[in-house]
């Protein structure tokens, strides 16, 4: 709105009196031989036209405030991976969006496809008999990275364990190999044909060593800040090993992934799978996977009706429903179990788990439900923005944008360009990994790296005034795993002799991570909101959410003194 500003009219009006040696002043000063009717008619007016420019101020005040309210919060989400990031903002589209979130669920059928396939050859790389032969030393790293390791507690690699033999285990390999075409066919959906750039993550270059310090890099000048979504920003490149995969691969062909007996060139496509699936933030895999090209196909000849997906005779549901039977016993056999126990592996833990719904993941007409999406785990490359504007409340108006980052050690420099222009940044460590390492170092141990990052973070200067929320997350895990009697102080040995029960547990690491940012952050003034998460359930995250949105809000709104 323009303004048509009323100046003041007397200097008998308050604060915008006028000094007499003001010409204006002088100018505007009653008449000496002024009626007392006339001085009415004048102090009337004078009153009006004071009423009129208070009014005029007032919506000045509230159109700047609206302004302001208009204005935009950047949230960055940080934390290595598989902290839970993507899952905080899958959390926060569906609490502003759901109609978009669920609009997604079919796309999100592929990951969750996928990371059920994988799940299952874990197992069937763990129970792989010993005399089989091991490729190399990657195959070690690699079988296990689709997901974090779990290391044993005497710190031996798992496959140097000898243990129970599986009876079964040529019978899974026949009943289970079309699962492998199945994961090669779904890799490449995801990998969306039509992008440019490739977005697999291929092996870990020899030599290769992960940015240590962030400081570093939020001052280098080799980035540029771009605009609010992210062109320009720098986005790593990741390249796929060349000749990993054949230019075709059936739907219906017979692999031979798990055979040992293998071709170099099976070899080769094994070997690539062995890396977890990642999607880079240019990439429009929801749209590469409509499965078949369609979420519905046309008309059904016979019977008139709207048909699905589960009438496409080329849609993976087939191959999975068909395997169903071969999973479930895999799953539920005795001697896999063992195996997988003297291995240390608890794919309960690992991410993507959906070993215990194979019946109900693997039906013809199977739609995601938002816990299965929220579950589903995909590897983020670059950088993914999701925008909102508040639509009720005393916030209303207000843009969000979230960014979310890839958290893998080589994604790392992709984060400093993002930390000029954040208002907040939510940390999320997932202290229930105190006894895992990380897929891309084996040798380090991930609640070491979390807290190293942690450190970086909170150091960096760029960031003193940027509010920072601290999630502790995946506690539900934490749970699970202390109560399962894996004790902390196997793995930090500065935890000493304390009782290893949750409630202990996340008390030390709330006030191990506390204690870091007071004697790190360069701001002795910035106040830090930790929070013991879950990110997967619904209902606490929401509340957790509300909570740190208003926090930030207000902060916001104080740093422009508006309360
Ligand atoms: N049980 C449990 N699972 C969680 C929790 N938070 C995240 N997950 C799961 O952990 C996996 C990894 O989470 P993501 O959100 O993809 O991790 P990220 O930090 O985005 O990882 P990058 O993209 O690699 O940086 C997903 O399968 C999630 O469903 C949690 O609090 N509890
Ligand atoms: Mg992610």
């Amino acid at each position: 709105m323009r303004r048509q500003r009323t100046e003041p009219i007397s200097s008998t009006i308050g604060q915008r009196r006028r000094s007499l040696s003001d010409p204006l002043a002088v100018a505007l000063r009653p008449p000496e031989n002024e009626s007392p009717d006339e001085r009415q008619r004048r102090l009337h007016a004078e009153e009006e036209a004071r009423r009129v420019s208070d009014d005029i101020d007032d919506m000045i005040r509230a159109e700047r405030k609206e302004n302001r309210l208009k204005q935009e919060v950047k949230v960055l989400l940080l934390g290595q991976s598989e902290s839970g990031k993507s899952t905080t903002l899958k959390q926060f589209q569906l609490m502003h969006s759901p109609a978009a979130f669920r609009a997604d669920r079919m796309a999100w059928r592929a990951v969750i496809y996928l990371n059920l396939v994988r799940s299952i050859r874990r197992i069937m790389d763990a129970i792989t008999p010993e005399a089989e032969p091991v490729d190399d030393h990657e195959d070690e790293v690699g079988t296990l990275e689709m997901a974090s390791i779990i290391i044993s507690s005497n710190g031996r690699p798992t496959s140097a364990i000898a243990g129970t033999n599986v009876t079964n285990y040529e019978m899974y390999k026949r009943r289970l190999e079309p699962l492998s075409s199945l994961e090669e066919r779904l890799i490449r959906l995801l990998s969306s044909p039509d992008e440019d750039e490739p977005i697999r993550l291929g092996p870990i270059p020899a030599g290769w060593q992960p940015p240590s310090n962030l400081n570093s890099l939020s001052s280098s000048s080799t980035y540029t800040n771009a605009n609010a979504h992210g062109k320009g920003r720098p986005t790593p490149h990741v390249h796929i090993p060349t000749g990993s995969y054949s230019s075709h691969v059936s739907p219906v062909s017979t692999s031979t992934s798990y055979s040992p007996q293998s071709s170099p060139s099976d070899r080769s496509i094994s070997k690539s799978k062995k890396h977890e699936v990642a999607v880079h933030n240019t990439t429009n895999w929801k749209k590469a996977f409509t499965l078949g090209g369609k979420t519905k196909s046309p008309k059904s000849e016979h019977s008139g009706e709207i048909a699905g997906w589960w009438d496409d005779p080329n849609d993976p549901v087939h191959i999975l429903n068909a395997c169903a039977p071969a999973m479930l016993d895999l799953w539920k056999d005795q001697d896999v179990q063992e195996r997988l126990e003297e291995k240390s592996l608890r794919l309960e833990e690992s991410s993507g788990f959906y070993l215990n719904e194979i019946s109900r993941i693997t039906a013809k007409r199977y739609i995601p439900t938002d816990e299965d999406v929220l579950k589903a785990r995909l590897k983020t490359l670059g950088a993914v923005e999701h925008s909102f504007t508040l639509q009720r409340g005393s916030h209303r108006g207000i843009t969000w944008k979230i960014y979310d980052v890839g958290g893998a050690r080589n994604q790392r420099q992709a984060w400093a360009p993002f930390f000029e222009d954040a208002n907040a940044i939510i940390f999320l460590a997932p202290i229930s990994a105190f006894d895992q390492v990380l897929a891309e170092d084996p040798k380090v141990n991930r609640l070491e790296d979390s807290l190293l990052l942690w450190r970086t973070v909170i150091q960096n200067k760029l960031l003193a005034s940027v509010n920072i929320v601290l999630f502790l997350n995946k506690c539900d895990l934490l749970q699970a795993k202390l109560n399962a009697g894996v004790r902390l102080n196997q793995h930090m040995l500065s935890y000493r002799n304390r009782p290893n029960d949750y409630e202990t547990v996340s008390n030390y690491f709330r006030t191990k991570f506390g204690a870091l940012h007071q004697t790190e952050s360069p701001n002795r003034e910035r106040e830090l909101y930790i929070h013991l998460t879950a990110v997967t359930d619904t209902r606490r995250t929401f509340t957790i959410i509300s909570n740190v949105r208003d926090i930030i809000i207000k902060s916001n709104l104080k740093n422009l003194a508006l309360v």
